[in-house]
């Protein structure tokens, strides 16, 4: 199948596919048309440019220390080429944008930022960056090589089930972590998924191009992916990014569904003759289940994969390692794929053009969420109906929009009763409360005791309640490079502030928090104020202003490189990723390029922020441009 990515900006009024996210009144007026690629008004598939095996303009030339030796790809975006450090026999795979897009400010842009999302996910299951730069005005940057292939050639049909889980339980830690970096890849597809060997003879997975990755909040300087554009590949695209909405987590958690379907049965779940087609069967087809397209698989994998694919974000799983956990639970079929505990209770629903009310038993499905058993036609999908629950801790009347049928079929197939899951609609935080309450059999709601009335106290609280959200630096208020006195007097001042606040008559979870708060004001000033234990949290934040200050506090150079040791066992991937850095700050320096020497420095301690060379040259380094600096101003 051929599996292309588009952007289509889908408030033109005839939607173009092309490489950039800019809509064009007229097709031919976009720069960035890949010449052969057909240009008619109907949304079809891009291909790709085709790729000239070895024969790139690039071989033999320079990209900062790297040299290149041959061509590995193309993509939309660039052209991906393998080269080899001048000094070092390290291999690097460098990707360049196109010459013909490096005109269109924003396709740089997206570029740098794929490289930007890539240094900020660190994982072992995500292609490392190691360099970012500029030649003859293209833009490149530098990443691990990969020696493997990608899932589109290793899956060429369906795999065994138990290699399907270990295959999409990687790409979910990868999601993972980009998910608890604020990043959405919003690109999944089997030719992203590139696999190289691992320990003992396993396939490692490396997630690539984060092309179209969107930061949820974008820093200072950096250009937002526009809203209202639709960019992804089609066939593996979630209702919300079909339709141009607003993308998060769980919408890499439906392209992980579709990979699922399509490994486990050689097919994605919805194909069509164009990209129109695809899309609209996303926002409106329910998906086959995966054991009726391949039988004798596991309905329980089915239902995960249904899940999944839920065409409402808060149907499917809340998080990457949730999906992860539910696909090897049904792997090993020791427990049912992610459901509540079920407490039974009676609901019943009266509709208007009915006379009578309808009695059902009733369960909890997810937070806000009920399943009514049945065996007769539910209510039409995406109705409302009024409800009244029957729960252990008392009634309760609200409304629900219907979201699912489980047929008598589906139903036998997935050990479950036939019937309908029902979201609860319009309700407020203390409905939520309630209903958890009473579903747990407590009969009597009690508000939330009101905050305090004293604005001191509140004052207080509120900035506690944001220093807790920080790091340890942000608890007790300093700055990341502060020196052991300002840490230890800025810690006695937090307690200072808390500790009379116990003597009032606060309510009970007021109490409890500022407890905690002292309690973590105690915890931090224990790692903060020891230059041994503070250097390995420096290392974990990459402070390396903090790892001067506990050199500075007398840490030895034998501490120090035991915690370097410790460092390097929590990220093994890490580990000689520097010696790439330093053999560049070394040619920049004997260059007398200091700026660029102190970038290589910077990136070296990156990737190993322990390492004492590294940190002495940096120090001295700064202290040099420093001196420089104010030499030039007295000047
Ligand atoms: N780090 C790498 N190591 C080895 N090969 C790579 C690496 N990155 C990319 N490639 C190869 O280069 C090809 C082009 O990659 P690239 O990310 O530019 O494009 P793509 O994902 O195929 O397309 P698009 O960017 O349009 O989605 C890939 O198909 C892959 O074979």
């Amino acid at each position: 199948m051929n599996i292309a990515r588009m952007d289509v900006a889908v408030d033109s009024n005839a939607p173009h596919i092309c490489s950039c996210p800019t809509p064009h009144p007229k097709w031919d007026e976009c720069p960035t048309v890949v010449p052969g690629v057909g240009s008619g008004q109907e949304a079809s598939l891009r291909t790709l440019p085709p790729r000239r095996a070895g024969d790139s303009e690039f071989v033999g030339q320079r990209f900062g220390s790297f040299q290149v030796l041959r061509e590995l790809g193309r993509g939309g975006m660039g052209t991906v080429l393998l080269a080899e450090h001048v000094l070092i026999p390290k291999r690097v795979a460098v990707k360049v944008l196109h010459p013909h897009l490096a005109r269109t400010p924003e396709l740089a842009a997206r570029l740098l930022a794929e490289a930007r999302a890539m240094s900020l996910v660190q994982h072992e299951n995500v292609a490392t960056l190691y360099d970012l730069d500029t030649r003859d005005g293209l833009p490149y940057f530098v990443m691990e090589y990969l020696e493997g292939q990608s899932l589109a050639d290793f899956a060429r049909g369906p795999i065994e089930p138990a290699l399907a889980v270990e295959l999409l339980g990687q790409v979910c830690d990868a999601l993972g972590a980009a998910h608890a970096r604020g990043i959405v890849h919003r690109d999944l597809k089997p030719a992203n998924v590139f696999l190289v060997s691992g320990p003992q003879g396993r396939h490692r997975v490396k997630l690539l191009d984060f092309g179209i990755a969107k930061r949820l909040v974008p820093q200072a300087g950096e250009t937002p992916t526009r809203s209202g554009v639709i960019m992804g590949t089609p066939e593996f695209m979630a209702p919300e990014q079909c339709s141009g909405g607003d993308v998060d987590a769980r919408t890499d958690l439906y392209a992980v569904g579709v990979l699922g379907h399509l490994l486990l049965t050689g097919e994605v779940p919805f194909s069509g003759a164009s990209a129109a087609a695809v899309l609209v069967a996303h926002l409106q087809q329910a998906p086959r289940p995966a054991h009726e397209v391949r039988p004798g698989l596991a309905p329980a994998l089915s239902a995960v994969l249904l899940r999944a694919l839920a065409k409402r974000p808060e149907e499917r799983f809340s998080s990457a390692a949730e999906l992860r956990a539910a696909l090897e639970d049904a792997l090993s079929g020791s427990r049912a794929p992610a459901r509540a505990p079920a407490i039974t209770f009676t609901a019943s629903i009266s509709l208007p053009e009915r006379s009578e009310s309808r009695e059902y038993v009733g369960e909890q499905m997810g937070p806000m969420g009920l399943f009514l058993r049945s065996t007769q036609p539910p209510p039409p999908l995406l109705s409302e109906v009024p409800l009244r629950l029957r729960l252990p801790g008392g009634e309760l009347a609200c409304t629900g929009q219907v979201v699912r049928h489980v047929t008598a079929e589906q139903a036998r197939d997935w050990n479950m009763a036939p019937g309908f899951g029902v979201e609860l609609r319009g309700t407020s935080a203390s409905f939520q409360r309630t209903f958890t309450r009473m579903l747990a059999g407590v009969s009597e709601f009690r508000p939330e005791p009101l905050p305090p009335e004293d604005p001191q106290v509140t004052r207080v609280l509120s900035e506690f309640r944001q220093r807790l959200a920080g790091d340890r630096y942000a608890v007790l208020g300093v700055p990341r490079d502060a020196d052991g006195d300002t840490i230890r007097a800025h810690a006695r001042e937090a307690r200072e502030r808390l500790e009379p606040l116990l003597a009032l008559p606060l309510p009970p979870l007021h109490r409890s928090f500022v407890q905690r708060a002292l309690a973590k004001v105690t915890e931090c000033l224990g790692v903060l104020g020891h230059p041994e234990r503070r250097v390995e949290y420096d290392a974990e934040l990459r402070n390396v202003r903090g790892v001067m200050r506990c050199l500075a506090a007398g840490l030895t150079v034998t501490a120090l490189e035991a915690s370097r040791r410790r460092y390097f066992q929590r990220h093994p991937q890490t580990e000689g990723h520097s010696v790439l850095h330093m053999a560049s700050a070394e040619a920049f320096m004997s260059a007398g390029r200091i700026p660029e020497a102190l970038t290589c420095y910077e990136a070296a301690l990156r990737a190993d922020p322990l390492h004492l060379e590294a940190l002495k040259r940096w120090h001295a380094l700064r202290s040099r441009m420093r001196g420089d600096a104010m030499e030039a101003s007295s000047r």
